[in-house]
């Protein structure tokens, strides 16, 4: 009997394959193909399969009888509705820690591509402008200078752990202050960020942090601040950093996350002193393949009636 559903319109073959090879399933691209699902089917499921940064809130699991089991992929879960899921009685899984590695590397990169100007100096190399106009002006040194990291949990740990070996001065700040001698900790966001030139957030999404780095933080990382963020778009205030970056008020930004990804703000594109990726943090296959593989199991365990394996709620 069909008892898994896969949601969300984002699973590659071979994440859908693993999941359709061992579960008898059903699938629905759009919130709204739910209710297309015939009632029979529907009563029968007992996990999601989830994929997607679309909300998945009270409606959709009240057209789910008998769910037990939502389980993510990805290891953000601010989508879902984890307050409604728990008073249903439902569980919540993600996949943490198997994708600290890659978004950790993706944020140094952007750290290094924009402090070393590698957009810009690409296109010269390339387009020939390097013959008519010569060298790229002199960008910055990335290695000692000093950095903050706003949410100092496990990817912020892997970031920080890299950046100190660039011999970077570790500022951070946190819900409470971590044992790490020799790193600052600053209780508050707009002193973290007073404090250092680049400013790399790493905190989890959802109402808690939203616009966390606030103007007022952007304001003081000042002229030579480079903002980067592999977390949420929701977690800086999206509107002050585009102000920020086009009048120079800060330097540049290496950007991960945007606000109603995929359609990002088109400001973003006529800036030169910005490095912008599509959402790809984890999207290295080794990860991605890791990432399948514990929503699958989670499923797996749960169906069996085993305790689950990444639980949230
Ligand atoms: O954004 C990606 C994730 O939450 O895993």
């Amino acid at each position: 009997m069909t008892n898994v559903l896969l949601l969300g319109a984002g699973f590659t073959a071979d994440e859908r394959a693993r999941l359709t090879e061992t579960f008898d399933s059903v699938s629905a691209a759009q919130a709204e193909d739910v209710a297309k699902i015939d009632a029979s089917t529907r009563a029968g499921i007992k996990a999601v399969a989830f994929k997607g940064h679309m909300p998945l809130g009270a409606a959709i699991m009240d057209q789910l009888a008998g769910l037990g089991v939502i389980a993510n992929f990805g290891v953000g879960y601010d989508a879902i509705d984890v307050t409604a899921a728990s008073a249903r009685g439902i569980k919540v899984t993600n996949t943490p820690d198997v994708l600290n590695d890659d978004v950790a590397d993706l944020a140094v990169a952007m750290l290094l591509a924009q402090s070393r100007n590698m957009i810009v100096g690409d296109a010269r190399a390339r387009t020939g402008l390097w013959a008519k106009e010569g060298e790229l002006p002199l960008n910055r040194k990335a290695s000692g200078s000093s950095v903050g990291i706003v949410g100092l949990g496990r990817i912020g740990r892997e970031i920080a752990d890299r950046l100190a070996a660039f011999k970077m001065d570790i500022h951070y700040s946190s819900r409470s202050e971590k044992q790490t001698p020799g790193w600052t900790y600053h209780s508050d966001v707009v002193s973290l960020a007073s404090a250092v030139d680049f400013l790399v957030i790493a905190l989890v999404g959802g109402a808690e942090t939203e616009k966390h780095v606030s103007a007022e933080a952007i304001a003081a990382l000042g002229p030579r601040g480079v903002v980067v963020n592999i977390s949420r778009g929701t977690t800086v205030d999206e509107a002050a950093l585009l102000d920020a970056l086009e009048s120079g008020a800060i330097a540049g930004a290496g950007l991960d996350v945007f606000m109603n990804e995929p359609n990002i703000d088109p400001r973003f594109a006529a800036l030169d002193n910005v490095v912008l990726q599509p959402h790809q943090g984890s999207g290295t296959v080794e990860t991605r393949t890791a990432m399948a593989v514990l929503q699958h199991d989670n499923i797996a365990a749960f169906l069996a009636g085993q305790d689950l394996l990444t639980p949230v709620n």
